[in-house]
């Protein structure tokens, strides 16, 4: 008898899709993000990465891909789902993985990131470990993350700011891990991908350059702007 795949299997050198909308982004809306995830789908991709409970319980319940959750409140500091109460919604809600910061920053319920992991695995979820640095992504695997994304790197102090993404921290945490890493962060085209799997990437996250009409729309007009 084979066993169902884990997480993990599934999304190996595979695609994720982060269908998110800023505040006041006329495609922040709840059925328009899970068209988003829909088209995501069948496009091909292995799961999503959608914020904001009410949108992770939509696209649970629209979409047969593993749901990739966060929830962002605020914006500064710790705001990817930055408490336990946060990742314990997203995990009511439906996500099979909670995505939250584990940076080495202070969060605002006085919680660890390692307090997030055992709650949440005590719930039946997954935690990706959204990390700006090296050293915050080996002390997010050994507090127990199941995948460590390079999601934060160039918005935190003390990781580099750079249009392109960072398929060196990427290759570093691949070499120095065991745990799955997972390049996200500015991946803008299929090549990009494609190299942050041959550098040592589990699977890659694309949002901004797939689903942000409005960014891509402002980059075309920005660029006929002599
Ligand atoms: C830094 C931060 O808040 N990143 C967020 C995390 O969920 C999203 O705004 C990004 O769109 C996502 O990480 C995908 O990255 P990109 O859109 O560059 O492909």
């Amino acid at each position: 008898m084979t066993s169902a795949p884990s997480l993990a299997d599934a999304l190996k050198a595979r695609l994720i899709v982060s269908c998110q909308a800023p505040p006041g982004d006329p495609m922040r809306h709840t059925d328009t993000l899970v068209r988003m995830t829909l088209a995501a789908r069948s496009g091909g991709a292995a799961a999503v990465r959608v914020n904001d409970p009410e949108v992770v319980a939509a696209t649970v319940a629209a979409v047969d891909l593993p749901v990739i959750g966060l929830w962002k409140d605020g914006d500064s500091g710790v705001f990817i789902t930055p408490t336990v109460r946060h990742a314990l919604a997203l995990v009511e809600a439906g996500a099979a993985v909670v995505a939250a910061d584990a940076t080495a920053r202070p969060r605002p319920d006085g919680s660890t990131f390692a307090d997030l992991v055992e709650a949440v695995h005590a719930a039946g979820a997954q935690v990706m470990a959204d990390v700006s640095t090296f050293d915050e992504g080996v002390a997010a695997a050994g507090r127990g993350a199941d995948l460590i994304g390079t999601t934060l790197s160039g918005y935190v102090p003390g990781s580099p700011v750079q249009t392109a993404p960072d398929l060196a921290l990427v290759a570093d945490l691949a070499a120095a891990l065991t745990t799955p890493v997972i390049a996200e962060g500015r991946i803008a085209t299929p090549e990009q991908a494609a190299r942050a799997l041959a550098v040592g990437a589990h699977g890659v996250v694309v949002g901004t350059a797939i689903t942000a009409p409005t960014v891509l729309t402002r980059v075309f007009v920005e660029g006929l702007t002599p």
